[in-house]
């Protein structure tokens, strides 16, 4: 990758990184140890602690998770050395138009390029999405992925570090219905044939850190992200209360957990029922009741690369986003049109392969008018 700085690359002045950032106070440490016991009082402190992060935040981070560590060494020893591989070596695993699993070096976000190279896989072998973003395209199209030849212990820990990620966004997933007074396994079912994917991230020193971003402002379109980041640091998340940016402060075996486009249309209605509305006022909840997916982005760093790897949650692809039935009454319109997830995925895909002159498609496009 010839990291020169490309115009390509350069942010518009708004969204140029200061140079101070506001590393105190950030997002909520959140201990998961009552998972493993049998103290209802423990998990019910969790479950409200979990709601209070995604609604203030949208993002918190993870301690105690019950993801060994060594899954996590494994993968990212391995990711080191994959990227310190020659261009051509990786582009052998290339992703292309027709396959988005693989290698990749020249993602956009918001028509900018990103500072960073990736390497994408499924988690669930092979993943079924829609053949073409058309409206009546009943294709399917049949995802497998693409493994290179060195580091040969790469593919082995992948997969293992994938089956130990998975059962914690699980876990999450039930938290988080808990949270919203659901049961437990509500949201399961949407994720039978799920399209999860996990990115590796390498981030390369940047002479320009100041023009660029390793990944431009952004929401995660899936249900949930579970991200592992090193010990660079960089990512920053938006705070809610007042816009700025927040460092998130790298904490060893922890993940960052953020919820994404998914969550915030099944929890948005423009009033909440009345049932919800005495568990919100009792939880000290009351005007800013909503999930929200949070705008985050990477900061490039003249000194040090950085590894991160973030697995995106997300449903199957035949499942139809939209507000959830039970937190709404008849008093409650919904902020959304349904979706079909495969299609908008397809769609926010292909204009991330491409620099397209058109924003990316958005959950916005969905929002009713009130
Ligand atoms: O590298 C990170 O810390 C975050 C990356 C990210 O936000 C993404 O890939 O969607
Ligand atoms: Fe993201």
């Amino acid at each position: 990758m010839g990291f020169e700085v490309d115009t390509e690359f350069i942010q518009a002045l708004e969204h140029r990184p200061k140079p101070s950032i506001t590393e105190a106070g950030g997002i909520p440490l959140i201990d998961l140890s009552p998972l493993n016991s049998d103290d209802h009082e423990a998990i019910s402190g969790l479950v409200a602690e979990i709601g209070e992060s995604c609604r203030d935040w949208g993002f918190f981070q993870v301690i105690n998770h019950g993801v060994p560590p060594q899954l996590q060494e494994r993968i990212e020893s391995a990711a080191k050395k994959f990227f310190a591989l020659s261009p051509e070596e990786k582009c052998k695993v290339g992703r292309d138009e027709v396959n988005p699993l693989g290698y990749y070096e020249a993602e956009h976000t918001k028509n900018v390029r990103d500072w960073k190279e990736v390497f994408d896989f499924t988690v669930q072998e092979p993943t079924l999405i829609p053949g073409s973003h058309e409206l009546h395209c009943q294709e399917l199209q049949i995802l497998n992925n693409q493994w290179p030849h060195y580091p040969p212990e790469l593919r082995e820990a992948c997969v293992d570090y994938s089956r130990g990620v998975e059962k914690l966004a699980f876990k999450l997933l039930e938290l988080i219905s808990l949270s919203l007074k659901l049961l437990a396994r509500r949201l399961n079912d949407f994720f039978k044939d799920q399209t999860s994917f996990i990115r590796l991230n390498h981030y390369p020193p940047c002479t320009a850190p100041e023009l660029v971003l390793g990944v431009g402002p952004h929401k995660d379109a899936g249900a949930l992200t579970v991200l592992a980041q090193d010990v660079v640091g960089g990512l920053d998340v938006n705070r809610k209360t007042d816009g700025e940016w927040i460092r998130v402060k790298p904490i060893p075996n922890s993940f960052i957990i953020n919820v994404g486009d998914i969550i915030q249309v099944a929890t948005n209605y423009i009033w909440l029922n009345p049932y919800l509305h005495d568990f919100y006022q009792m939880q000290h909840v009351w005007s800013n009741d909503k999930y929200q997916s949070v705008e985050h982005r990477v900061m490039a760093n003249s000194q040090k690369e950085r590894f991160s790897i973030p697995f995106f949650f997300n449903p199957s692809h035949y499942v139809m986003v939209k507000p959830l039935e039970e937190l709404a009454d008849e008093h409650d319109p919904p902020k959304y049109r349904e979706y079909n997830w495969g299609r908008f995925h397809k769609t926010r895909k292909l204009s991330n392969f491409k620099k397209l002159n058109v924003e990316n498609i958005q959950i916005s496009h969905f929002k009713i008018s009130e």
